[in-house]
Order: structure tokens, then C-alpha cells, then sequence
């Protein structure tokens, strides 16, 4: 249904006076794309391009057209600024005044605010995005350690058809488990989104009931993840816009297989998300430095730069980046994010994932016997490893009494005993894959005759 504008822009007054910004936008644009016909232009001029939408229409407009759409631009303008783009809003400001209004005023005001960073007392929400495997979790692990007395809140988003980061994960003192949500019925930026939004008002909630402020917010994404809708969340909701602010999202780069993943070809109208996490980070980790020879890491930060010129790139390895590079830096900038990417802020914006990849993953009670597991993971990453991505697992081995923790990228792979099993804890077997045309009954095959009692006990996938 087609709103009328004159509706459309009430209903935008109304967003903007119950300080409703995102909603706003929603009305505002279209109802100012409404008008845009009304007076004769069929395109979206006026709302994207709105200099020279003004400039060519000022001298066609009667004084009344120009009453409406000077008021228009400035309800614009005060909707963006109340989101923080103020560099944007301050077009708006300077549009109504070429139709007449005196706004000198909020033009400057909004002028000096882009200058000006402000996080308002808001829990500052930090997003590590990056592709599977750069070194995300090594990353969490480390910011949990350093800041052992900050209370500082996780959301773990998992793409595994089994989760196996829960275990990966070694939480402080002040991060207890009722500040760590973890989703891996889906993924971040699009299936589960409104958990997030969930997760994090949540959070927030029991922070404020509790009396235990938040020092800050980790968003752990998968590494398929688009980074833009998980942005967006901090915009479309009203009460997590109100509480927390994004300060900044940091991508992990893996220094030898960035090139490949930016390089490969995706399907009509797929997304390539390597490429979208470079593009929407505000500082690169540029990770696993000790497996590349320098000519290469220069050639990683040229093919970074290509992507997104001014980002700033730390080289690192086990992720030990300084915590001051990545947290704490009021660094995410909607402004720049507009100027990028024009429909941001547009609430049914639909990306669409590679459907060649997918994860396959096993949760079986029970043992796997160490040498025939070896033998057939080194097998399977060597004829496999360019399409399997990512591997990982938790294993019960036989004779072992620590959980067996074992992790690959593509072909590399390392495997190592981590904490003990609890005497009464069930032994049993966790083993997750991630890549591209994966074959099911290859790797369930392959997996089942590992296990000391082939075939034993509850074989969950
Ligand atoms: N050689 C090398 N290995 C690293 C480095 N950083 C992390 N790793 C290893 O790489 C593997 C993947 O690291 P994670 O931190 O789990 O990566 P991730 O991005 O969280 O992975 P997903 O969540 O599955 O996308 C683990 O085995 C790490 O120990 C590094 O700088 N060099």
C-alpha cells in the first residue's frame, strides 16, 4: 500500500518527537520520495541526492512546494542527527536553507558534532567479524584476560551445525555465564538477528537490575557473517539505540588466506562476506603474520586498501593486537558508512548467502580412537582442505583424560589435550565442519570409523 505523503510525514514527525529515529528515516524517505512525484521527478534524487535534487527543482517549485519540502529536509535532518550521521544531516539543514528557512544554527551545530565523538555514557559494543578461522575467538579469549576487572558482556553467534566455540571460550571472573549468550541456531546478521536485538536488551536489563554496569559489550560474529545488518541493529532498535552505542567493528584478517577468499567468484546477486568484513571495519587485525613472508603481508595490505583505503591495519599473530587499537576508539562512523553504502539505514535491505556453503556436524557420545582420527582428518584436509574452511572439534580420545581440542583451516591443522573431563562428566565426541559443497555422507562415514565402538551411542547428526 502506498502511504500518501502527507501521512507518511506526520507519522515521521511522530518517530522524531518519541525520539523513534530509525522508524523515522523509514517515513521521512518515503514519503519524501512520495512528494518527489507530486512534483513532477520520478527518481530518488530527493532523498539521495538531495544538492542537486534542490539545486534543479528550487526554480520550478511554488512557495508552497517549497514550505513543504524545506520543512521536509529539516524533519530529515533532525531524524539523522538524533542517529549521529551528523555530516549527512547537515546537508539536509543546508538544503531547507537554500529553500528558505534560517537554520544557520543546527548547520552549524551539526557541522561541529561530526568533529566531535560523543558516546553519551552508553555501553560501547565492540563487533569482531572476520572471516572463519582469522583468529576471532583467540582474539576474545585475550580481550576477556586483559580486562579481568571489567565486566564485559559476550554474544558468541556460531555458524556450526554444532557448537563448539562454548568450550573455546575462557571466561574472567567479572564475565560469568550470565553474561555470555550464545547463538548458533542461525546467523547473526540475518536468521537470528532478532535474538541479538533480544540478547543485548536482555543484557542491559538484568545489568541495570543487578546494579552491575556494564563495562562493555563483544559481539563474536561468525565468520559468514555481513557486518552491515549487525551494525544496523544499533540504529533499528530504539532501546539498544538508547543504551548502548557501537564503538567500533574490528575485523581479523588471516594473512594467508584473505587473497583467496576476496578473490573467489560467488553466484549472480551472492555477496562475498570476506570482502563486505573488510569494507565495514573501522581497524583490521591483519592475524597469522607468522605464516606469510613480508612481500605477501604487503601485498594483504594493498588488497585491504583496495577495499577500504583509510582503514588503520595492525600485523599480528595469535591475535595480540593492543587492546587501545580496538577498544575504547569511537571509531564506527555512520556518516562514512553512508557514504559507502547509501541504503544503510533502509529496513528491508535482503543479502544473500553462497547456499554452496554449509556446515555438517556430529555430537555423538562416546570415544574416538586417537591414531584412526589422525589418519583420517590429515586424509580428509589434504584432499579436501581447499573447500573444507573450517574444522573443530572437541573429542573424547581413548586413554585421555583431557578433552582433546582439534582446530583447522583449510589444511592446516593442530590438535591439542585442553581441560580434564569432570570425573562425572559423559564422555563424548563434538566435531563440526564448514565449507563448500560439503558431502554429508563422506564425512559421516569417515567420522564413524574413528570411534572406539563404531557406530555406538546416540549418533546425534
Ligand atoms: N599460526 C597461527 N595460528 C593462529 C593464529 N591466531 C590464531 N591461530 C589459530 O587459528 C585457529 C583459528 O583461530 P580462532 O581464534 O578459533 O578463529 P575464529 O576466527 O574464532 O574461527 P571461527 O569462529 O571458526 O570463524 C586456532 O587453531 C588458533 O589457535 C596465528 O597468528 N598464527
Amino acid at each position: 500500500m502506498v502511504v500518501p505523503w502527507n501521512e507518511g510525514f506526520e507519522s515521521a514527525k511522530v518517530a522524531l518527537k518519541e525520539e523513534r529515529f530509525f522508524d523515522g528515516v523509514q517515513f521521512i524517505n518515503s514519503c519524501m520520495e512520495a512528494y518527489a512525484k507530486v512534483v513532477g521527478d520520478e527518481s530518488d534524487r530527493i532523498v539521495k541526492e538531495p544538492n542537486t535534487f534542490v539545486k534543479e527543482y528550487t526554480a520550478k517549485l511554488s512557495e508552497e512546494q517549497k514550505d513543504v519540502l524545506r520543512k521536509m529536509y529539516e524533519v530529515r535532518g533532525d531524524i539523522i542527527t538524533g542517529l549521529g550521521a551528523n555530516k549527512r544531516a547537515a546537508v539536509d539543514y543546508q538544503c531547507a536553507q537554500e529553500l528558505g528557512a534560517e537554520l544557520k544554527a543546527k548547520v552549524a551545530q551539526a557541522e561541529a558534532a561530526t568533529k566531535e565523538k560523543k558516546a553519551g555514557g552508553k555501553v560501547p559494543v565492540t563487533v569482531l567479524t572476520g572471516f572463519l578461522g582469522s583468529g576471532k575467538t583467540t582474539l576474545l579469549n585475550r580481550i576477556l584476560k586483559e580486562f579481568h576487572g571489567k565486566r564485559i558482556a559476550v554474544i558468541e553467534n556460531e555458524f556450526g551445525e554444532v557448537g563448539i566455540d562454548d568450550s573455546l571460550i575462557e571466561a574472567g571472573p567479572l564475565t560469568t555465564e550470565e553474561n555470555i549468550i550464545e547463538m548458533n541456531n542461525g546467523c547473526i546478521c540475518c536468521t537470528v538477528r532478532g535474538d541479538l536485538i533480544a540478547g543485548l536488551k536482555k543484557m542491559v536489563k538484568n545489568s541495570i537490575k543487578n546494579q552491575k554496569p556494564l563495562d562493555g559489550v563483544i559481539i563474536e560474529t561468525t565468520g559468514l557473517a555481513d557486518p552491515a545488518p549487525v551494525a544496523q541493529t544499533f540504529f533499528a532498535d530504539d532501546y539498544v539505540q538508547q543504551k548502548l552505542h557501537l564503538d567500533g567493528i574490528v575485523t581479523l584478517v588471516d594473512a594467508k588466506h584473505l587473497i583467496m577468499h576476496l578473490d573467489e567468484e560467488k553466484p549472480e546477486g551472492v555477496e562475498n562476506e570476506a570482502v563486505e568484513q573488510v569494507a565495514f571495519a573501522d581497524r583490521i587485525v591483519l592475524n597469522k603474520c607468522d605464516l606469510v613472508d613480508e612481500a605477501h603481508l604487503d601485498e594483504v595490505e594493498r588488497r585491504i586498501r583496495m577495499i577500504n583505503e583509510s582503514v588503520k591495519i595492525q600485523r599480528t599473530t595469535q591475535s595480540q593486537v593492543d587492546m587501545d587499537f580496538i577498544l575504547g576508539i569511537q571509531a564506527f562512523n555512520l556518516d562514512k558508512i553512508l557514504e559507502m553504502d547509501d541504503a544503510f539505514l533502509e529496513d528491508d535491505q535482503d543479502h544473500q548467502h553462497d547456499d554452496r556453503v554449509s556446515s555438517c556436524g556430529f555430537h555423538v557420545k562416546g570415544e574416538v580412537h586417537q591414531q584412526r582420527l589422525n589418519e583420517w582428518l590429515a586424509w580428509l584436509l589434504k584432499e579436501r582442505g581447499v573447500d573444507i574452511f573450517r574444522t573443530k572439534g572437541v573429542l573424547a580420545v581413548q586413554g585421555m583424560k583431557e578433552k582433546f581440542v582439534f582446530q583447522a583451516v583449510h589444511m592446516a591443522f593442530s590438535g591439542a589435550p585442553q581441560k580434564p573431563w569432570e570425573p562425572d562428566e559423559e564422555r563424548i565426541c563434538k566435531l563440526t565442519f564448514i565449507g563448500k559443497n560439503l558431502n554429508r555422507q563422506e564425512l559421516e562415514d569417515g567420522f564413524k570409523k574413528c570411534l572406539v565402538e563404531s557406530g555406538s551411542g546416540g549418533y546425534a547428526k
